[in-house]
Formats: structure tokens, sequence, C-alpha cells
């Protein structure tokens, strides 16, 4: 944790505790006597069509032995796929790909946006910095008041942030590509509690590739991700009961980079045991096979950046 704040304290948020289970998610027996709760606000994404998309240079561990190995089409379909899924749910706005980026498909590293305010990666791989003028460009036209980011700080992005509607907290990842200290900016400048979490294996290299947090509180993760430290940080925060705790063989299908929208959970696979625990928690997971984003070590998460339009509901602090 980057503070001693208590939840109630850090409460500086008008989340929606309860976009919860929604309304339109299927239910267990036992969910099924839960009160009805409001709609959910209707979610608003970041693409990029993968025009570009390889695997040109070694990054992470993923791509070891990949390079020329994502076949193009394929992953065009798997997006499209993607893509016309997620259409059906939220509001997707796109930025042009660009030739020689073949990584800029992953949209969740293009920044942080909250409110009204968005700040824009600092790549920690030389392969990746030239996006960034890109995605500053595209925040910058939509609008959005880029904040200012020390020069010296890694910082990737949504890979490495990931809003906790349910508890109107930001939680960081930092080890690999983002900087011990990116979540004591981020807090600053959103005026959100930031809860820092240590990654320690590198085929979670980003925060999305391992940690989930979704609607109602529920937390989907990957424990032996992260050092002793942040997994208590983690269990004080999320009780019990609202954990998932997923396995390796879920973690290594990028389970947990998973995007939830209207009460479904799109990920690239998901065992048969994570389903119905999923499915308890008031879910529906939609597998989207995504192959050959796996050669770069992203899937669903990692094709996606949350932007605030209507669906957001952490606000920052004025
Ligand atoms: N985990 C993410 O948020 N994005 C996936 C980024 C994959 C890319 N090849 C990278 O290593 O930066």
């Amino acid at each position: 944790m980057i503070d001693g704040r208590s939840m109630q304290e850090s409460s500086l948020v008008s989340f929606d505790a309860e976009a919860a289970v929604l309304n339109d998610a299927p239910r267990s027996d036992a969910r099924a006597a839960a009160p009805p709760r409001p709609a959910p606000a209707r979610r608003a994404l970041l693409m990029c069509a993968p025009d570009y998309f390889g695997v040109d240079y070694i990054i992470n561990p993923w791509m070891e032995n990949q390079i020329g190995q994502a076949a193009l089409p394929r992953a065009q379909a798997q997006w499209e796929n993607l893509r016309g899924k997620l259409a059906a749910h939220s509001d997707i706005a796109f930025v042009a790909p660009t030739p020689g980026l073949p990584d800029m498909v992953f949209t969740a590293n293009a920044g942080l946006a909250i409110g009204e305010k968005a700040v824009v990666s600092r790549f920690h791989a030389k392969e990746r910095r030239p996006e960034e003028r890109l995605f500053c460009d595209w925040f910058e036209a939509q609008g959005y008041s880029i904040a200012p980011w020390p020069e010296n700080v890694p910082f990737e992005g949504a890979g490495d942030a990931l809003l906790d509607h349910a508890r109107g907290i930001v939680w960081c990842g930092y080890g690999w590509r983002s900087g011990e200290t990116a979540p004591k900016h981020l807090q600053k400048i959103f005026g959100l509690r930031a809860v820092a979490l240590k990654l320690v294996d590198p085929r979670f290299y980003h925060l999305d590739t391992c940690f989930c947090p979704l609607s109602g509180g529920w937390l989907m993760y990957y424990p032996a991700a992260f050092d002793i430290a942040s997994r208590e940080a983690i269990r004080a925060i999320a009780p019990v009961e609202k954990r998932i705790e997923v396995g390796e063989k879920d973690a290594l299908s990028f389970a947990c980079n998973a995007v939830e929208v209207a009460g479904r959970v799109f990920l690239n696979d998901c065992s048969d045991d994570l389903r119905s625990r999923l499915i308890d928690a008031g879910f529906m997971p939609v597998v989207t096979p995504l192959s050959e984003f796996m050669k770069a070590g992203g899937a669903a998460k990692c094709l996606t950046l949350q932007l605030p339009g209507a669906a957001s509901t952490v606000m920052p602090r004025e």
C-alpha cells in the first residue's frame, strides 16, 4: 500500500459499488435473492486495429521464439471477433494503427484516463516509446488534459494501473515495466488511493496479465505473480469471499487478462472450474480466442483501454 489510509478514508469517489452483479448477468441460486441493482452505465473502450501487428522483437518472455510467427490474417480475425463481441455492449473508439509499431494494438498501454485527465505511458521498452506521441495526440484530440509525468519514471498505462470501481482505488503493478514510484505519482495526479503491488514472475510482467478487478468488488487474480507483501495487501483489501484466485494453468492462458462489460467477462480461455466460479459470482465468462496476440504477450484486456465516458464510475477528487 502506498499510504496507510483505511478504506473508509479512501472513499473519495462516487463509485457504483454495486454495478456489482449486473442485472442481465446470470446468477447462481445463492445470489438470486439479492436486491435489484441499477443497470450499469455503458462502458467505453479504446482499441487499435492490428493492421501492423506482429512479433518483431522480444521484450517479454512470451515473445521468445515468436519473431515472425504471428499469423496476421488470424490475428485480424481474432481481433475482429473480440471487437464485435465488445461492441454489442460498449462504445468503442479507435486510434489509427501505425506501420512499424506492431505492439500499438495493445491500447491498454496507451496510458491511464480518469475523468478529464490522462497520463500518457512512458514506456520501459525503447521499442514502444514511439507510441507515446501517437497516444498523446489521440488523448489530446479527444480533449483530455494531459498530466505531466516525470521523465525518468517508466509507466505502462492501464497495463499496470487498474481501476477498482467498487472500492474507488487504483491497483498498480511495478517491478518489470512500471517504476516503483509510479503509483505515488498516479495517486497525486488523480486523487485516488493507489495500492502498489510488486510483480515477481516475468511471465506476468504487467498487472493486467495476472489481476482483474471485477464489478461488485470481485477480484480475479493469480497470487503467485506477486511478492508476499503484495499478496497480503490484496487479502487485506479484498475479503476472501470476493477473491477468485486462479491456478497456474488459467493464469498462463491469460484468464486474468479479461475485459468485463455488462456482466460478461471476455477472456482468451477459461477452465471449467474458473467458469463455474465466475458464474457463481454472477458473471458470464465469454471465451474469445486470442492465440496470435498471446505470442506477443497480450490478450483481451491488453487489446482495450477503458475510457472514462459514460461508464466511468470512479471520479477524481477535485
Ligand atoms: N499486458 C498488456 O497490457 N499489454 C501487452 C503488451 C505486449 C507487448 N508485446 C509488450 O511486451 O509490451
